[in-house]
């Protein structure tokens, strides 16, 4: 039999609300123990232990807990006792945390992330479904290899593409580059394909020795955007910015002298687009040779922003931070 660690760190699926039928909730409220009582029929599949490393909403996720979440995951994954990792989390800020251990997770073991859209107290709850589809690939060797993975609602994602598409339907995620890994059927699993970039094992990023990371801001590009939102990130220590531009990464001419200004005093600005799919070109309207600038292809911002926090660990080079982009 196979053994699956479950870390839970809150979200929604860990959310409880008064009655079974209201809208209004509060994320992560119910400990991991709870979480798997809802499920019984995990034993069948694996055998599961629970560990909770935090209960928050995954809007509260932050760099600490990424940092102690990739080192428990690091430890249980070069233990011989465990086979496979599901972690529990908010649907807001999933696809982050599941690009970030993508990259610094150092094994080939199955990491799998599952959500919830529905409280654990709701009519017709996902999360106890997603649960068991979750341990059911984790203890699937034909899930190893293939990255960090988020099953949720039937479907097998992969970490680089999925996006969160709806602030309330259970079908809320989506893969719209690359379509999915596989698909999960009350625990039967169907792979289609493994995501071409390097992860995992292949990942060249590392967190030892790492105690925090780099200030990456977001900002998202509008009509007569306020260009001093540049000067004031990087005033208050951001080393990277990231452009959530319009159409392809584009931005106002006053943003652009402000990114000129950021570029000079070493910071590194990654052009990413707040248009939901397609790649972010180098080179197209904005001119990154001359701006100094990386495109992020089909990197959204979030994840754009991932990218760029364990980049700037390695190097400060926008030419070096560019071949990155291409490689993850
Ligand atoms: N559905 C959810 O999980 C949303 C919640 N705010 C969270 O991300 O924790």
């Amino acid at each position: 039999e196979q053994n699956i660690s479950i870390l839970a760190t809150g979200g929604t699926i860990a959310g409880s609300a008064e009655t079974q039928t209201q809208a209004g909730y509060t994320s992560g409220q119910v400990g991991v123990e709870t979480l798997l009582a809802a499920v019984p029929q995990l034993k069948d599949l694996a055998n599961v232990s629970g560990e909770q490393v935090a209960n928050v909403g995954s809007q509260d996720m932050s760099d600490e807990i990424w940092l102690q979440l990739a080192a428990r995951v690091n430890e249980l994954a070069a233990s011989r006792k465990v086979d496979g990792i599901v972690i529990t989390h908010g649907t807001d800020t999933i696809e982050e945390t599941a690009y970030f251990l993508h990259l610094v997770v150092d094994s080939d073991k199955p990491v799998v992330l599952t959500a919830a859209m529905r409280p654990s107290t709701a009519l017709s709850a996902d999360g106890p479904l997603n649960i068991y589809n979750a341990v059911a690939v984790a203890a699937d060797e034909d899930a190893s290899g293939r990255g960090v993975l988020v099953v949720v609602n039937d479907d097998i994602h992969g970490a680089r593409a999925l996006t969160k598409t709806n602030p309330t339907d259970v079908q809320t995620f989506q893969s719209p580059e690359h379509g999915l890994i596989g698909t999960s059927l009350y625990g039967v699993n169907t792979f289609f394909r493994t995501p071409y970039r390097a992860h995992t094992e292949d990942s060249e990023f590392s967190l030892k020795g790492v105690k925090a990371l780099p200030r990456v801001d977001v900002m998202y590009m509008h009509a007569s955007f306020s260009p001093d939102l540049i000067d004031s990130a990087v005033a208050n220590g951001a080393r990277g910015l990231v452009i959530a531009g319009v159409g392809n990464g584009n931005m106002t001419a006053a943003a652009q002298e402000a990114v000129r200004r950021a570029v000079k005093s070493g910071v590194v600005v990654v052009r990413s687009s707040r248009v939901y799919s397609g790649s972010t070109g180098r080179n197209v309207e904005a001119n990154d040779d001359e701006l100094g600038t990386v495109a992020s292809g089909e990197l959204n911002p979030a994840k754009a922003r991932v990218l760029l926090k364990l980049a700037l660990l390695k190097t400060s080079d926008a030419g070096e931070i560019q071949e990155l982009f291409y490689q993850y």
